[in-house]
């Protein structure tokens, strides 16, 4: 277990135009911690990656492992990826197709020397962990794509490394098997404790799994914190729609309340100071509820005039899309003690409401506009 220290790292690919795929990126992970990289194609989290490997020369930073300095570039260290004491599990397996179980998990320590005995064990163990113990002596090709992917774990950890990286390691691999595959490294971190950087533009992947999520946005940690804060207080509106709150409004002050965009009025007031006289609200799908057009919304709720474009029974409840003003919205309609949801119909007008206190409320700037905690945090 190590200490990772990333101070500046910087990447830029020639081209037109040129990218900075990781532009000045600092990042300090406590040893034995769980970090995730979280964001968009395109974001910079595997050129991030390969810079923490050896596998890409950044054009400026420093990287410490432990006490070791692996990457200085004022200093000129480079240390090469075997010589970094790092583990990589990647989206697609690499098992060396001409090589057993027992021969893929042992490549990282032949690599490194480790005494054939000595080897031996280190494998058997590895081997256990991932309950791939009785698959040694096949090929990958007798292997399902489950047991593939539990061998590149075995592998990645056979060497005992000071850091593990994971790059989308459970993308390949169909619904339930990711599930699968996806507790037993998270039921193997908690019992190993190595430290780690796992990349994956999955949300569920990365609450699940991480101590800290760092979410990426055109090369840099837009914000870095544990899973609970970016889910319920996500920092700016970029986060928040990464995170979930897909809906989005944008409001405008008029007089004492607030307007949509086509000039219709906002029933209720929003906890947003007074500077700001535009704001977007997001919210999370479940969080945006829906009424009988001619009912108000219930006291302290934030009540707007939409029209349904499509409902879809979901067994307690319709899902539904609406329009509000110019903006489409999805929302949840309850069918417990409401029946009249289920007869949702395209073209249908009704009240969509929300709960102040479920939603966030950013500026034009996308940085939240006030310290108004939501509920599940103060709670
Ligand atoms: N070898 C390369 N040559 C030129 N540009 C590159 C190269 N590798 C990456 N890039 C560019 O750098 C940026 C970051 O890419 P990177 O692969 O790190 O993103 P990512 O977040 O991992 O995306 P994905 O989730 O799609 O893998 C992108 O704009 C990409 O086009």
């Amino acid at each position: 277990m190590s200490h990772v220290r990333i101070d500046g790292l910087t990447k830029r690919f020639a081209g037109k135009p040129p990218a900075v795929a990781v532009d000045n990126l600092s990042l300090e992970i406590e040893p034995g911690e769980f970090i995730v990289l979280l964001g968009p194609s395109g974001c910079g989290k595997t050129t991030t990656l390969r810079c923490l490997a050896g596998l890409e020369t950044p054009d400026e930073g420093r990287i410490s492992l432990g006490d070791r300095t692996v990457l200085d570039l004022r200093e000129k260290v480079d240390l090469p990826p075997n010589k970094r004491n790092i583990g990589m599990v990647f989206q697609s397996y690499a098992l060396w197709p001409h090589m057993t179980v027992r021969r893929n998990i042992g490549y990282p320590l032949r690599t490194r020397r480790v005494p054939r005995e000595e080897a031996r064990v280190r494998i058997e163990e590895a081997a256990l962990l991932v309950d791939c113990a009785a698959l040694l002596d096949r090929y990958p090709a007798q292997l399902s794509g489950g047991q593939q992917q539990r061998v590149a774990l075995a592998r990645g950890l056979a060497a005992r490394p000071d850091l593990v990286l994971f790059d989308e390691p459970l993308s390949n691999l169909d619904a339930r098997l990711r599930d699968q595959v996806r507790a037993q490294l998270h039921e193997l971190h908690a019992r190993l404790g190595f430290t780690a950087v796992f990349v994956t533009h999955d949300q569920s992947e990365a609450l699940a799994l991480g101590d800290r999520l760092a979410i990426m946005k055109a090369g840099r940690i837009e914000q870095l914190d544990t899973p609970e804060r970016v889910f319920e207080e996500p920092a700016t509106e970029y986060v928040a729609g990464f995170i979930g709150m897909s809906n989005r409004i944008a409001l405008r002050r008029a007089g004492e309340g607030w307007t949509v965009a086509d000039g219709a009025a906002v029933t209720g007031d929003l906890p947003v100071p007074r500077a700001h006289a535009e704001v977007a609200v997001r919210l999370r799908p479940d969080d945006l509820l829906l009424r009988p057009a001619e009912e108000e919304p219930p006291a302290q709720g934030v009540g707007l005039a939409a029209e349904v474009v499509d409902a879809q029974f979901g067994g307690r409840h319709m899902d539904v899309v609406v329009t509000i003003a110019d903006s489409r919205l999805h929302a949840r309609a309850p069918l417990t003690g409401a029946p009249w949801a289920r007869k949702l119909a395209r073209g249908q007008r009704v009240t969509a409401w929300f709960a102040k206190d479920t939603a966030l409320y950013y500026d034009a700037d996308g940085v939240r506009t006030a310290a108004h905690a939501p509920a599940a945090v103060r709670a």
